[in-house]
């Protein structure tokens, strides 16, 4: 066993909807224990400002580089992040004294893992300043210096959970389905494999924006009066993406949303929800073996209809899927743990990916760690 820390994960994903925080009492190895969590949602205005920086990314050729709004919305983003740090000591009764270190995942502004570039916006040191407390950030970068994809980092944290889990039926596949969705599988033999498996909220949520004016389809109710649009649906389930012989991470833009012509509102959300579950399944058809057990985290679980249509493609499949929860898990803070198990991992310098989860050429560690 090694030191055990108290940790802090902050993950703002790439739904920007908000900063999930949650706390971690971790060694970074087998012993994890989940204290409380939090959601601070983003008000429109800043979800906005995000888009922007989105946008003005796209010029960006080396990672430090800030382009337009890009350094005042980093600051703004570090600024929410050391407020939603302090409401959740605050609602915790925590003393900053208590945390041993932050992990800070920031926002990802572009994301091109064929060019090794990967870029998320956060000033760890002004967030460590603010705060009074150490911070382990950027902590994607070095998987891609040595070869990675640079995302996903989360299945070494699933590891450690199917650990925990006494019972636990192995092999075990682990589905976060947030903007995009990506999955971690354990094997009996304790391999481990993650890799991104498609789009999962991000065009649901783009298409009832455009369309109904509205963040996202809560609970898939705009879906359930929907029918899926068969050519529409197979046009993403077609894509180069799910056949490829290396597993790629994808960038919130690699799946554009529909136009308007090619649906209405209820049947293109039908559609988008049917597209985020298929993907789910056809990505799973690269693991070393198909899973008999998906547990489901992420806000994509709160869809029914994307659920039900999951549940009965693994069904034809011989496999179950169940909710973070029926596992006894968070499905909304899971990430946001996870940012405190690396963080506390990369204090240590002990791996954070694998050959098997992001393609990196060696396990490495990662993260830059600041004082405040
Ligand atoms: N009640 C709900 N009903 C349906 N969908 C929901 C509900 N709540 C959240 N969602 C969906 O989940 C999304 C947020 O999910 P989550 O917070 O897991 O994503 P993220 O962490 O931002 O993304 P990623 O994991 O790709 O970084 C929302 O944008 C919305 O589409
Ligand atoms: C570049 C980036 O931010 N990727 C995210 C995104 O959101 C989901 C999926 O794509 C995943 O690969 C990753 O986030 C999770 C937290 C990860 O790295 O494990």
């Amino acid at each position: 066993m090694g030191k055990i820390r108290t940790a802090i994960g902050l993950m703002s994903g790439t739904s920007m909807d908000g900063i999930d925080v949650a706390l971690l009492r971790t060694d970074g190895r087998d012993l994890v224990e989940r204290g409380p969590s939090l959601g601070v949602a983003y008000d429109p205005a800043f979800r906005d400002r995000l888009k922007l920086a989105l946008e003005q990314a796209k010029s960006i050729t080396q990672r430090e580089q800030r382009p337009g709004d890009l350094a005042s919305i980093e600051r703004e983003l570090t600024l929410r992040h050391v407020a939603a740090v302090r409401e959740f000591l605050t609602a915790n009764a925590l003393d900053v004294a208590s945390i041993d270190v932050i992990g800070f995942h920031g926002q990802t502004v572009l994301h091109r893992p064929d060019e090794a570039l990967t870029v998320q916006i956060g000033d760890g040191a002004l967030l460590a300043r603010e705060t009074g407390i150490p911070v382990a950030y950027d902590l994607r970068a070095n998987d891609m210096v040595h070869g990675g994809q640079g995302a996903p980092l989360v299945p070494v944290y699933h590891a450690a959970l199917a650990a925990n889990v006494a019972d636990a039926t192995l092999p075990v596949c682990f589905v976060n389905i947030g903007g995009i969705s990506n999955l971690t599988y354990i094997g009996a033999d304790g391999v481990i494999v993650g890799y991104d498996s498609g789009p999962g909220n991000t065009l649901i949520d783009q298409w009832v924006e455009t369309h109904a004016g509205v963040p996202f389809d809560q609970g898939g109710m705009i879906a359930s009066e929907g029918r899926v649009i068969d050519d529409l649906a197979d046009r993403y389930l077609s894509s180069p993406f799910f056949t490829a012989e290396k597993r790629r991470s994808l960038d919130r833009n690699d799946f554009p949303p529909p136009s308007g012509l090619d649906a209405e509102l209820a049947d293109g959300a039908r559609t988008l929800a049917h597209v985020a579950a298929a993907s789910i399944i056809k990505s799973a058809g690269h693991l070393p073996l198909m899973p008999t057990l998906y547990i489901i985290c992420g806000g994509g679980r709160l869809n029914r209809v994307l659920m039900q249509d999951l549940k009965d493609l693994a069904q034809s499949q011989g496999a179950q899927v169940i909710a973070a929860e029926e596992a006894g898990f968070n499905g909304d803070s899971m990430e946001a743990e996870a940012w405190a198990y690396l963080a506390v991992r990369s204090l240590d310098g002990l791996p954070l990916t694998f050959p098997g989860t992001t393609g990196v050429r060696t396990p490495v560690s990662g993260g830059v760690v600041v004082m405040p």
